[in-house]
């Protein structure tokens, strides 16, 4: 990477002009192979990879969940032994603290070590009777994080009640998909979210909040935030953004049931919009997947009884073409803010900074040449995940990668996906991430309107019809260029990253070039400036 680059021969040389180089997605929340409720997801770590690869993610971070009793190693070793020999990106591991005895403690001590490289564990607020931990318990869970320099990451819902509106709702004859999101309303996330923050400042601990659905979640982290010691993280989904919960009152079972997760999507017309300021706003740090999918005959489980309804949908092959779409095109978010809830505050927060997560020498070379002007329709019948649906059916999102490099190797090249079963390697997440218990912690937000960016108004280039030409391309970046400048890059601290003047995108062209010979393949980029031009910066 950089200037004036000695290219050796038979090198390809892939022309970016007019697109963006961004850094690999890093997506940091997974489910694959994963076997809940009676059933396995259809997704496994070859397609499940395959398909993030094929969305422009070039690192995942699956959670090991183990049953309550079982050996957190034992299941860390079961996902390892899954997860190895299939997955074509780069991917780390989460675990669940599902259960509790000193035994967990020591276990959770192993993990955290060299051998292991793990820095994050999940407990569950939810999920009474499997996964769930009581309140005394998750305190002493992130004691323990606290102790190890771990990262504790919540699932905020209150099992105890939506166990008992559950009962409630089954027992009036309220059995379909709709019940689901009735047993668990926003109050019953947001009690969850701000308990949990009361916890982790109990414990001093820092704390991450998985998957917040609602408005009402988000408030109450807001309101939490500016009590807390430790810096609290909350993870959005490309589903809350994407969609919405009207979806459960589909009379069709297998279009409503394909909806269902937890917590669930609103049916509030407003939290797609609401969600998407906040990621902009730096309430929210980062969006993730939940990828959790199933087979129309697993979600069939549920017929009659929503409480059985394997918890669970796509996200991990769209989420940043659904996030371009939602956040980056309408002007809620600039194409830097883009790249820190997609992938660099990932890096930053589970430590894989600045090996991945940048553009810079020394980082893996994840990449993904990104096109603003792609436009294709989302689709079962096309995507590359192994599941049949897919949440965002018929959404056309313009904004996609053209290229994604994983590792050097170009493994989606101008639309086929040339992905490679076992290619990916696991990173290990060292604890005491310097993000995290360095004092950069998010602040609270200041109350005022939202903002917006300038938007993009960018002519589009058609990917399910005939492609436009890569030469027939017009150079786009001084308007991203403006756009990024004028809203600024800024870290979770407010602090802007870089001041204007100092990158000068517009003047500039990208390229990527690739050694083709030898078994070590490596990526190069290649910034060009025009004569005279000033220097240039990449995301
Ligand atoms: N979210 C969901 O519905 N399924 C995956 C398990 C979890 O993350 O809670
Ligand atoms: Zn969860
Ligand atoms: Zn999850």
């Amino acid at each position: 990477m950089g200037r004036n680059l000695i290219i050796p021969g038979g090198t390809r040389v892939i022309d970016a002009t007019g697109k963006l180089v961004l850094p690999g997605g890093i997506d940091p929340h997974t489910h694959l192979e994963l076997e809940m409720m009676g059933a396995k997801t259809a997704d496994d770590f070859y397609t499940g990879t395959r398909a993030a690869v094929a969305g422009g993610t070039t690192t995942v971070i699956d959670f090991v969940l183990p049953q309550k009793g079982q050996s957190l190693i034992e299941a860390y070793n079961h996902w390892r032994e899954k997860a190895d020999s299939k997955v074509c990106c780069d991917y780390a591991l989460h675990v669940g603290v599902t259960w509790w005895s000193p035994a967990v403690a020591k276990e959770m001590q192993q993990l955290c070590s060299e051998e292991y490289g793990v820095n994050s564990f999940k407990m569950f607020m939810a999920y009474k009777d499997t996964w769930m931990l009581d309140d005394y318990h998750l305190y002493i869970a992130m004691e323990t994080c606290k102790q190890l320099g771990a990262l504790p990451m919540v699932h905020a819902e209150n099992g105890h009640i939506i166990a008992r509106n559950t009962e409630k709702l089954l027992a009036a004859g309220k059995t379909d998909p709709e019940g689901h999101e009735l047993s668990r309303d926003e109050e019953v996330e947001a009690e969850a979210v701000n308990r949990a923050c009361v916890i982790a400042n109990q414990a001093n601990s820092p704390l991450y909040i998985v998957h917040m659905m609602s408005r009402s979640a988000v408030k109450a982290l807001e309101n939490a935030r500016p009590r807390q010691k430790q810096p609290v993280y909350g993870e959005t989904l490309a589903a809350t953004v994407g969609t919405d919960g009207s979806h459960y009152r589909n009379a069709c079972f297998r279009h409503a049931a394909g909806h269902v997760m937890s917590p669930p999507l609103r049916p509030d017309p407003d939290t797609p919009q609401a969600m998407l300021e906040a990621l902009a706003d730096d309430c929210v740090q980062l969006i993730g997947s939940d990828n959790c999918t199933f087979h129309e005959k697993d979600k069939a489980k549920g017929h009659g009884d929503f409480s059985k309804i394997p918890n669970g949908v796509n996200g991990v092959e769209d989420r940043m073409s659904i996030l371009w779409q939602k956040g980056v095109n309408t002007g809620i978010m600039d194409p830097c803010r883009f790249v820190s809830v997609t992938s660099a505050t990932a890096a930053r927060v589970f430590n894989l900074w600045p090996r991945k997560g940048r553009v810079c020498v020394g980082a893996d070379a994840d990449l993904v040449v990104w096109d603003p002007r792609l436009q294709r329709t989302i689709s079962a019948a096309r995507h590359a995940h192994a599941v049949d649906f897919n949440i965002f059916e018929g959404q056309n999102v313009v904004g996609s990668p053209q290229y994604v490099v994983v590792n050097g190797r170009v493994c989606f090249d101008d639309g086929d996906l040339r992905v490679v079963e076992g290619f990916g390697k696991f990173v290990k997440t060292p604890v005491m991430s310097p993000y995290v218990y360095g004092g950069e912690a998010p602040k609270a937000r200041t109350p005022e309107p939202h903002a917006p960016s300038p938007r993009l108004d960018l002519p589009t280039r058609v990917t399910n019809g005939t492609p436009t030409p890569t030469s027939e391309l017009q150079l786009v970046s001084k308007q991203l260029a403006d756009s990024a400048l004028s809203s600024g890059c800024s870290t979770p601290t407010g602090r802007k990253m870089r001041e204007p003047g100092q990158r000068d995108l517009q003047n500039s062209t990208f390229s990527i070039s690739k050694e083709l010979e030898g078994p070590e393949t490596k990526t190069s980029v290649r910034v060009r400036n025009p004569p005279g031009g000033k220097s240039s910066g990449l995301w």
